[in-house]
């Protein structure tokens, strides 16, 4: 069994960054600017834009990511961060393809790499189940999420009759990670029969199928109930603590201080601030970025909306209120 898969079936013990002392340790000399540099970068993008149109969705001049930690990039709606991921995981190009865009993994560079490419240097990203997956059942999806390794498509494999030793190993790997997430009871239902949260812990097992260094979770918490609530950020942080570096997009503010170490904050397609979750959200221009467009937001901590910033947000509900009834006027 290699070094990952030990880690994906969870049979390796802790390593150094499982112990929340060493990471504090860790970042504490990191500058909480955006685009800091990081002790230990595993991805590091420059000059990514992408135009839609006339509109800007994301330009990010510089990000450092640090390998083994639980970084959260969050961000108000149309921040830019699934666009993001879309980019540097190779689901779309940067408009500035040709003018200097460029990011590395793990010290590969992926500029020009296909996304299958970016999985197999082991950067993974979750996806949300399609139509087509939630007709296969868990096990198919599981077999799926291996597709890739070795540049093998394992379903024609499958039906080709060629199952042999490795695709057992495979297999065997597929149950493990089922009996870790507590799906292997579900193993032959299908996916579209799972609960919310169960398919986030689908999602996820299946991410691991392919041995990432580094796994990407858009909105895990997204539709999930509290009661899985806890067993999904506990398996977060178990990945975390053998070693894995997670990078996750979340609107939960709790899920976020909860769980992360450091957390880069984007608007408007930009990074604008960066550091450990207490720090970024006592940031005045993290405030600003979320109650300036999303005066309902709950950052998590209701000690941040003094009496000063609620008095500042129903001002500023005001002038848009009036200046929505003037455009009404003059239509
Ligand atoms: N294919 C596309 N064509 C045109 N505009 C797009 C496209 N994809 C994204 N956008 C726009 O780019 C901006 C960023 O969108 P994106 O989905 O990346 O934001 P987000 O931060 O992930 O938002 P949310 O938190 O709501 O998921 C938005 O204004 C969105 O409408």
């Amino acid at each position: 069994m290699s070094e990952q898969t030990a880690v994906a079936a969870g049979s390796t013990g802790p390593t150094k960054y499982a112990d929340p002392v060493a990471r504090r340790a860790l970042m504490a000399g990191v500058s909480a600017e955006p685009g800091s540099a990081k002790p230990d970068a595993i991805l590091t993008v420059d000059h990514i834009i992408r135009n839609f149109g006339g509109m800007t969705a994301v330009h990010v001049d510089h990000l450092e990511v640090q390998r083994g930690i639980i970084t959260a990039l969050i961000g108000p709606n149309g921040a830019g961060k699934t666009t993001f991921f879309n980019l540097i995981t190779g689901f779309d190009r940067p408009s500035s393809a040709k003018s200097g865009a460029h990011w590395s993994f793990n010290g590969r560079k992926l500029d020009k790499t296909s996304a299958s490419s970016v999985a197999l240097a082991g950067m993974v990203r979750t996806f949300q189940l399609t139509k087509s997956l939630n007709r296969m059942t868990v096990m198919d999806n599981m077999m799926l999420g291996a597709r890739g390794q070795r540049g093998e498509n394992l379903l024609t494999a499958m039906f080709k009759g060629t199952w042999g030793a490795q695709e057992k190993q495979i297999e065997a790997k597929a149950y493990d990670l089922l009996n870790r997430f507590s799906l292997y009871a579900k193993r032959n239902d299908y996916a579209g029969s799972l609960s919310g949260g169960q398919r986030k812990l689908l999602e996820m097992a299946r991410a691991l199928m392919s041995d990432p260094t580094m796994i990407m979770l858009d909105e895990p918490m997204a539709g999930v109930n509290p009661a899985l609530t806890q067993s999904l950020l506990g398996h977060i942080q178990s990945l975390r603590d053998e070693g894995m570096t997670v990078l996750f997009v979340e609107h939960d503010m709790h899920v976020v201080r909860h769980i992360s170490d450091w957390v880069v904050v984007m608007a408007e397609g930009r990074m604008v601030a960066e550091g450990p979750a207490d720090t970024v959200m006592s940031n005045p221009a993290v405030i600003d970025a979320y109650l300036g467009a999303h005066h309902d937001t709950d950052l998590g901590d209701d000690s941040l909306l003094s009496d000063e910033a609620m008095e500042e947000i129903s001002q500023e509900v005001a002038a848009e209120e009036a200046q929505r009834d003037e455009e009404q006027e003059t239509k």
